[in-house]
């Protein structure tokens, strides 16, 4: 940062003269600084990339629409300008005066903890976690002594360095301990009684790392830091985002139910000690790191480890790991993780989700896939809404013997990172069909990317993987490779495709998608099924027979119910896999996207499901897993995969109440 100079201390101030620094330049010239693309969008900031004195910076610009806002973002500022410390990501500027309120960070490559855990589904060493967890302790540690707790603990507030090193970032909520007292002191000075407004101020935080006594409402300490660490550091040797783990389901059945609502949650964490699912030995934790994770989320804070012991300790395990190298290669951790039961009445040998990756592959290798659709939405025009994207996903293979299911989610596709996509694909007749385009798929929307409209990409994709599916079943068949003869698996498939506010939905049979529009349902792809009298007719127009069997209306010899599909060789032409595609225009009204195959719409409505999710935690991942469960409960008998996205911000706040 050679090119910012800081001007003389007193007059490096902000505009109310609060904030100083002798090292970094608080009121920068516009002209040193630009925004780029937004890397998150929050209720309460924009992070923005950006170019600051000819560098590389994130700027995070909040939302001040009250001046208590302006307040926060002045303790916020002066907060920061006292930290210097190499496990934060540190504040390099910051603009304190009107009409900018901007603050500068050292830029990190995303993605974030989180990310890398869940959208890359990085299986890190015991030998990383435990460094991670070290640097953190000691980022905390150097916090605690300056008297800070920072209060909002969580994957997503961790930054990566090249070297997968963390660095704490969102000091939003942070705050010096003697101040948290203080408010408390006043309140109860005033009115003789915490006001509601007081216990709001004090509990904030992401819920499912909040400590029971945040949820009961108690002060916030360093311990209570100590147990969000905790809780971020199991979600990083789990994989799995707290209590969304089917391993929780024993402990947590009798106590919820399996209804997560929020205040179920609370009450569970607080008076029934539910945690999340530790990580087992097998993963090849060593049992002196799990003990240390249990002992950090004690309900007692005074149990818990102080931010010293948790790195003594974790240097004598670091030391155990180097000196006996003990099962700890990623290998085991991977292993326990895929532990993907895959039973097929056909050759082990045929691998079909690289039969459908090894397809686009060769057109990908040009590197095609960098930046689709950016240039078709006129990036200038500030007045079209934005969405703000989280997601989250569970599939379970519920009370059949085999998955055949499968999804994907494709996030930030181009470097705006504003292109989405996510797809579902329910297998039928073996998960053949399913396993090869839930690769296929995603790898033509990003080979179409360039050259075709969303919506010929989406039909083309379904297309050729279809195609390309059945060409390989020949030519397998030929090559002896598969045995059974008569074997035709097929899939439904739906797949979403975000470019920025519009929503595209390919569907081709029974899979679904439904928006949430200001509360109600609104339906964005439509069932194909035999029993539907309009595809009836379109599958009889094109050869297939149709007949009522058993219960219902079925199509050819294999009695199939859907009459659109992937795969489904003997069905052909009349089954097409040619999507039904849907064009809507997201804005504020929309609250979010549920996908899911039909093992959950075959039991709970559009209706419940939506009034299912604003029960839940404002979660993705757990509102998918609570519709899956519901589904179960409801006696679905199918393999149920479901996606949630939420469209708008949840706000810190909005997970909690
Ligand atoms: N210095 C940085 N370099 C790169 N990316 C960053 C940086 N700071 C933040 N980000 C990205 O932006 C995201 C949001 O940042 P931050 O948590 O500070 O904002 P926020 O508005 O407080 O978010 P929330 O309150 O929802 O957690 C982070 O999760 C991270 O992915
Ligand atoms: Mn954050
Ligand atoms: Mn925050």
């Amino acid at each position: 940062m050679g090119l910012l100079e800081v001007p003389p201390e007193d007059t490096n101030r902000c505009v109310r003269g609060c904030c100083r620094s002798d090292a970094i330049p608080l009121h920068l010239p516009a002209a040193s600084f630009s925004l780029l693309s937004p890397i998150a969008r929050g209720a309460e900031s924009t992070v923005y990339e950006a170019q600051l004195g000819g560098e590389r910076a994130a700027a995070k610009k909040p939302v001040l629409s009250t001046s208590d806002d302006l307040d926060k973002f002045h303790y916020q500022l002066q907060l920061l300008c006292e930290l210097d410390h190499p496990g934060l990501a540190k504040l390099i500027a910051a603009h304190a005066r009107p009409p900018n309120y901007l603050m500068f960070f050292e830029y990190f490559e995303p993605p974030n903890l989180a990310d890398k855990i869940h959208v890359e589904e990085w299986s890190p060493s015991i030998q990383q976690v435990v460094t991670i967890a070290s640097y953190l302790a000691k980022t905390l540690q150097y916090l605690q002594i300056l008297g800070i707790v920072h209060r909002d603990i969580k994957p997503a507030n961790i930054l990566l360095d090249k070297d997968l090193l963390p660095h704490l970032a969102d000091f939003g909520l942070a705050m010096y301990q003697k101040d948290i007292k203080s408010v408390s002191a006043e309140n109860w000075k005033s009115s003789g009684k915490p006001t509601g407004g007081f216990y709001k101020k004090n509990m904030v935080g992401t819920l499912i790392y909040m400590a029971p006594e945040i949820l009961r409402k108690d002060l916030h300490t360093e311990k209570s830091d100590v147990y969000s660490s905790a809780i971020s550091i199991n979600e990083l040797l789990t994989g799995v985002v707290p209590y969304t783990d089917l391993r929780a389901e024993a402990q947590a059945h009798t106590i919820l139910e399996m209804t997560y609502t929020e205040q179920q949650l609370t009450s569970a964490v607080v008076s029934q000690g539910l945690r999340p699912a530790l990580a087992l030995p097998e993963s090849g934790s060593p049992p002196s790191l799990l003990s240390l994770i249990q002992c950090s989320w004690d309900s007692d804070p005074e149990r818990r480890p102080s931010f010293g012991d948790i790195i003594e300790e974790l240097n004598v395990i670091q030391k155990h790991l180097v000196t006996y190298s003990c099962p700890l290669s990623s290998g085991s951790v991977n292993l326990s993780r895929n532990r993907k039961a895959e039973v097929h009445h056909y050759q082990e040998a045929l691998n079909w989700f690289n039969q459908g990756e090894l397809l686009t592959k060769k057109a990908n290798k040009l590197d095609y896939a960098l930046n689709p659709w950016s240039s078709s939405f006129d990036q200038s025009s500030v007045s079209v809404y934005r969405p703000t994207l989280s997601w989250g996903s569970f599939a379970t293979c519920g009370r059949r013997e085999t998955m055949e299911d499968t999804h994907f989610m494709l996030t930030c596709m181009s470097k705006e990172k504003d292109v989405h996509s996510f797809g579902i694909f329910d297998g039928h007749r073996g998960a053949a069909a399913a396993e090869f385009s839930v690769r296929a798929v995603p790898g033509f929307l990003k080979q179409f990317g360039h050259t075709a409209s969303p919506i010929d990409a989406l039909a083309e994709a379904f297309v050729r993987s279809d195609t390309a599916f059945r060409e390989e079943l020949i030519a397998h068949r030929k090559s002896k490779r598969i045995i059974q003869k008569d074997w035709h698996p097929g899939c439904t498939a739906v797949t979403a495709l975000i470019v920025r506010n519009k929503l595209f939905v390919a569907n081709a049979g029974d899979c679904r998608a439904i928006l949430s529009r200001a509360g109600k349902p609104f339906p964005v792809t439509r069932d194909h099924v035999a029993s539907c009298p309009k595809e009836r007719e379109r599958v009889i127009k094109e050869g297939a027979e149709v007949r009522w069997q058993i219960d219902t209306w079925r199509v050819g010899a294999a009695a199939l119910q859907v009459t659109r599909s992937i795969g489904d060789d003997d069905l052909k032409p009349a089954v097409t896999a040619l999507p039904e595609i849907t064009e809507t225009d997201l804005t504020a009204d929309d609250e979010f996207l549920v996908m899911a195959s039909d093992g959950l719409w075959d039991v709970v409505g559009n209706e419940d499901v939506l009034s299912i999710i604003k029960g839940t935690v404002k979660e993705p991942g757990m509102c998918s897993k609570r519709l899956a469960t519901e589904a179960s409960a409801r006696g679905s008998k199918d393999n149920i995969t479901v996606i949630v996205v939420f469209l708008r911000p949840v706000s810190t706040a909005e997970r909690i109440y």
